[in-house]
């Protein structure tokens, strides 16, 4: 057999060198099974990412993102975002890498809410007119843009982003779901007229199989998430925008939950902080961030509520059925 010993070494080495030879199988399937999942990118610009070493993310670098990541390493958020690995060069173009939170997953499922009410910066209020953006507009809703804006066939980044936000749950409940992978493979975006809370809550409880383990993990990491929100140096002196929240669990039963996404989250002046859940206002910087996530602990704990109950309800009933 390959990799067997000549019969001339005694027996007790014969047994040491099976025993590696076994160490040594184990290991490489291991890392065979490590490397053999996917990239799962649920939204955001395709062009951000490259192929990155085995548990390593390669996007490309933008100065407020990298700042953030590695300003995050030294802040009580730390165990809530991916670890900043240093920047990478390669063919010419520059890499923040970052910790690829799938790796401990076994084909996971994946859920990705973008953050906030507002999610453009007020300095992208530049009157550029983009077809592009009325294009994607009148793909959703036909009946959206203006007289005017028919007659250009464009309109300009703040009024699609706007349009964007009060379509979708970000104005009326501080978030919005971008994505979802289920483990089956099953990709779900279109979610852009997903508005009330109770469709929130069926995506939750359908993304979670009604799995209240899962459930109460997520419940449980969003509300250690917002403790630790309310006391971070790095949140109270950043506006946050267009950042999300990564959702991750699998068949072992393990859920978590992340945050990503900090190409658009910037210092603010000296002095100042900002509240996370005061409306917003021309100038006044806030994000909603934080009645966001408020709002989202709210819908999961509903949905925890209720998948207990429906258990609780069909563990009392099933004895009579079996009658
Ligand atoms: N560290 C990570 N580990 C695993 N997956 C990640 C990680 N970072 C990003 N992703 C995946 O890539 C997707 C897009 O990430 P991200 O929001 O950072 O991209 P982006 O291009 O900046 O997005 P946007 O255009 O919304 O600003 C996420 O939804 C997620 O599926
Ligand atoms: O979700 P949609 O409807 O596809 O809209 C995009 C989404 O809001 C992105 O967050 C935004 O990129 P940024 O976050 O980088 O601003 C992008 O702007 P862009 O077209 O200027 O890239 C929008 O087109």
């Amino acid at each position: 057999m390959h990799g067997s010993l000549p019969s001339k070494v005694p027996a007790g080495k014969q047994k040491t060198w099976k025993k590696i030879q076994t160490m040594v199988r184990r290991t490489l399937f291991i890392v065979a099974l490590k490397k053999s999942y996917p990239w799962i990118q649920l939204s955001g610009h395709s062009e951000n990412f490259a192929p990155g070493e085995q548990g390593v993310v390669l996007k490309r670098l933008c100065e407020s993102e990298q700042c953030c990541l590695q300003s995050l390493m030294a802040d009580v958020l730390r165990p809530f975002v991916p670890a900043y690995l240093g920047v990478l060069e390669r063919d010419g173009e520059r890499y923040v890498q970052m910790e690829d939170l799938l790796t401990n997953f076994r084909s996971p499922s994946i859920m990705d809410c973008k953050m906030g009410l507002r999610t453009y910066l007020e300095e992208e209020e530049k009157p550029v007119l983009r077809a592009d953006l009325f294009n994607k507009m009148i793909a959703v809703e036909p009946n959206a843009p203006t007289p005017q804006e028919c007659a250009r066939g464009a309109i300009t980044k703040p009024r699609y982003m706007q349009w964007r936000e009060a379509t979708s749950s970000s104005a009326s409940l501080g978030f919005r779901i971008e994505g979802i992978k289920k483990s089956d493979g099953t990709l779900l975006q279109d979610f852009k007229k997903t508005k009330t809370c109770k469709q929130i809550l069926k995506i939750f409880k359908d993304f979670t199989e009604e799995k209240r383990c899962i459930l109460e993990q997520y419940r449980q990491r969003l509300i250690e998430l917002r403790s630790t929100l309310e006391v971070s140096p790095f949140f109270i002196s950043h506006e946050v925008i267009g950042s999300s929240l990564l959702f991750l669990h699998d068949h072992k039963g393990q859920a978590k939950v992340w945050m990503i996404d900090f190409g658009k989250t910037l210092p603010l002046p000296p002095g100042q902080i900002l509240n996370h859940r005061l409306p917003w206002h021309e100038g006044n910087r806030e994000d909603g961030y934080l009645w966001g996530l408020d709002n989202l602990i709210d819908i999961m704990t509903e949905a925890a509520t209720q998948t207990t109950l429906e258990e609780n309800v069909n563990s009392t009933q099933a004895p009579s059925s079996r009658r």
